[in-house]
């Protein structure tokens, strides 16, 4: 349990409050419209559909205003780097960001069904109520219209047989805006899914961003006031001299006139702040798309994996973090993701790209037909962001596990350890690293191996041959392989890594591998 608290702790709590405050807003505004005074006409022409409209629209307020922050990475960045107060729980609490995007987001989905719903009844019963097939009041209600001599207000905001509800819903602001708002997301939200990020992600990102439209179209959503509420209802009109007899209004002193007048529109107070923050956001980013980037070096290595050395003037990096990297010879709006494999001690910074698709492929290509030495394309780095791993460092005992390219981050790590090893740093408080490596193909290894080289090496010379365990783990193998193994076993290094220790083959027996580490560190 103190585990899971740990781990779990503060995300559990912090969707505990949002889900309580989404809660407390939904039902605060439902009693508020189902029991208001001022709404009691406008009850007898909608009913319980006007709460049910427009308790969701105070939740949909809420969750567009948080919903870019999650996205705002500068923000992020911002925040983490001054959490150093709270540490780590909390800047790690920053990297779930995408899950908390993706969770308001379906709040809104739901609460737009909802909402939308509700509204689509509400304009049906207003078309009833001005037909007169409510009833009186609902029609006497409805007969209301903005008259200065008559000093009268509308409720109703169908005034005209000839006013059908689709007519209505294309021909008011709310309508017009709530139809463009609901198409939007309905397109970003299946755009969004796992599968066809994972496969076209060019289709998600670009449909993404139509949350401009989104955002427009919410801004002036409620312009048009189309829910109304009486203005004066003390004392109040439901008496028996006013509600049924509307020839009273305005005749007896206990019957005035009911008066009537749309809210203010609260949604683009919600919104305002969070859309200026991620305006400043795009904004960073297109003032770092114009900060000069230069190569310092190009390796092409096996597996087809490009290995990039970038200098970037006050370019600072934490171990562990990840840069968006933009091509515009490539295409002038993907920016892609990358971790950074060098080691923040070094006056450049290195990616390592795998080649998997469109943008990763025409990059290697473009690097690949470069005269030798020659510049590669212009380059545009945004970041760096995420949690620097830098609290491997704060552990006397880590395990680190990469699998693929997804070893990155670690070299960066072990990178790091070198250059404290070297400088003596005496915030080292790691005394023993177990690293594994799973890879498909021999190649891979040779990513990083002679970083491993220089580390073992490192270690043996300084009398800490325990410091550094490192298991590398040939997944993709076949009877070749071991054949191969079998032949060279008596020699000291490793046929496929050339290193000391051998490598392995399959996937590690994670029980025994925790097992044996919590045997070698007893304390
Ligand atoms: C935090 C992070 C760190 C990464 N670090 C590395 C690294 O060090 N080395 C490395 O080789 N790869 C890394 N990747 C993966 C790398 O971003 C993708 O391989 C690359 O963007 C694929 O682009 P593509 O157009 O060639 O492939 P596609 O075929 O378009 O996509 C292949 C996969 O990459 C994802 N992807 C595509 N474009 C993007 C994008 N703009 N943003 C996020 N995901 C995208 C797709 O969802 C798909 O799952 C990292 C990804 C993330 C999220
Ligand atoms: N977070 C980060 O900083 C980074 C993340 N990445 C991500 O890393 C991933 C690596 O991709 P790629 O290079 O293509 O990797 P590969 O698919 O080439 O290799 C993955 C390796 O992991 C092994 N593996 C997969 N699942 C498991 C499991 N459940 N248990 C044990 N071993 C497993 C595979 O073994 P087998 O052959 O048996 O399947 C294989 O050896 C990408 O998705 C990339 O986005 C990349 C860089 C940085
Ligand atoms: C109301 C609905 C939504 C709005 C307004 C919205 C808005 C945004 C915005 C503005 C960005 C930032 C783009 C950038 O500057 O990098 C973003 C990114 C993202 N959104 Fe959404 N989004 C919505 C719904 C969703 C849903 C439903 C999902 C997934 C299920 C999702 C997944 C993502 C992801 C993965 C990113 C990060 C892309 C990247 O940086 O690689 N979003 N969203």
């Amino acid at each position: 349990m103190s585990n899971w608290i740990i781990n779990h702790g503060l995300s559990a709590f912090i969707l505990v409050v949002w889900m309580g405050i989404n809660i407390f807003l939904f039902v605060y505004y439902y009693l508020f419209y189902d029991q208001g005074p001022q709404f009691e006409y406008t009850r007898e022409l909608l009913g319980s559909a006007l709460p049910w409209a427009r308790a969701p629209a105070a939740v949909l307020n809420f969750n567009c205003m948080l919903i870019l922050l999650p996205v705002c990475r500068n923000l992020l960045s911002l925040l983490r780097g001054s959490f150093i107060c709270c540490g780590r729980t909390m800047r790690k609490q920053l990297d779930k960001n995408l899950t908390f995007h993706k969770l308001v987001a379906y709040m809104i989905a739901l609460m737009t069904a909802v909402h939308t719903v509700a509204h689509l009844l509400n304009v049906e019963w207003y078309t009833n109520s001005f037909q007169g097939r409510y009833g009186p009041l609902p029609e006497n209600l409805s007969m209301l219209d903005d008259s200065r001599e008559l000093n009268t207000t509308y409720l109703n905001p169908i005034r005209s047989n000839s006013t059908t509800p689709t007519l209505f819903v294309f021909t008011t602001i709310a309508g017009l805006t709530g139809v463009v708002i609901t198409l939007a997301l309905i397109l970003m939200i299946t755009s969004s899914m796992e599968v066809i990020r994972r496969s076209y992600f060019e289709v998600f990102w670009y449909t993404h961003h139509l949350f401009i439209i989104f955002f427009a179209g919410l801004v002036f959503h409620g312009a048009g006031r189309i829910v109304r509420s009486q203005q004066v209802t003390d004392p109040p009109h439901n008496n028996s001299f006013c509600e049924d007899q509307p020839e009273n209004w305005g005749k007896i002193p206990e019957c005035p006139i009911p008066q009537f007048a749309g809210g203010f529109p609260q949604t683009w107070m919600w919104v305002i702040g969070p859309m200026i923050i991620y305006l400043c956001e795009r904004l960073l980013r297109f003032i770092r798309y114009m900060q000069p980037v230069s190569y310092r070096k190009i390796v092409i290595r096996p597996s087809k994996v490009l290995e990039l050395q970038l200098v970037k003037p006050g370019f600072k990096m934490e171990v562990g973090q990840y840069v968006f990297l933009n091509c515009p010879a490539i295409s002038q709006l993907e920016w892609h993701p990358f971790t950074m494999t060098s080691a923040p001690e070094e006056d450049f910074f290195s990616v390592h790209i795998r080649s998997v698709g469109d943008w990763t492929e025409k990059l290697i290509k473009m690097v690949e037909n470069l005269p030798e030495g020659g510049q590669g394309p212009k380059m545009a780095v945004d970041g760096p962001f995420g949690t620097a791993s830098e609290d491997v460092f704060d552990y006397e005992v880590s395990m680190l596990v990469g699998a693929g390219i997804g070893v990155t981050p670690f070299a960066s790590i072990l990178k790091s350890i070198w250059y404290k090893f070297k400088d003596s740093d005496p915030k080292l408080r790691t005394n023993r690293i177990y690293f594994y490596w799973l890879c498909r193909e021999t190649y891979a290894f040779e990513w990083f191996a002679d970083l491993l080289q220089v580390l073992e090496k490192e270690t043996e010379e300084r009398g800490m041959r325990d410091f550094l365990t490192y298991k590398l783990y040939l997944t993709g193998w076949d009877q070749s392989h071991v054949n191969h193994a079998m032949v060279h076993f008596d020699k000291d290094t490793d046929i496929i890594t050339g290193l000391k220790q051998k490598t392995h083959y399959g996937r590690p027996n994670w029980d025994k591998e925790f097992e044996q580490v919590r045997q070698e560190n007893p304390s």
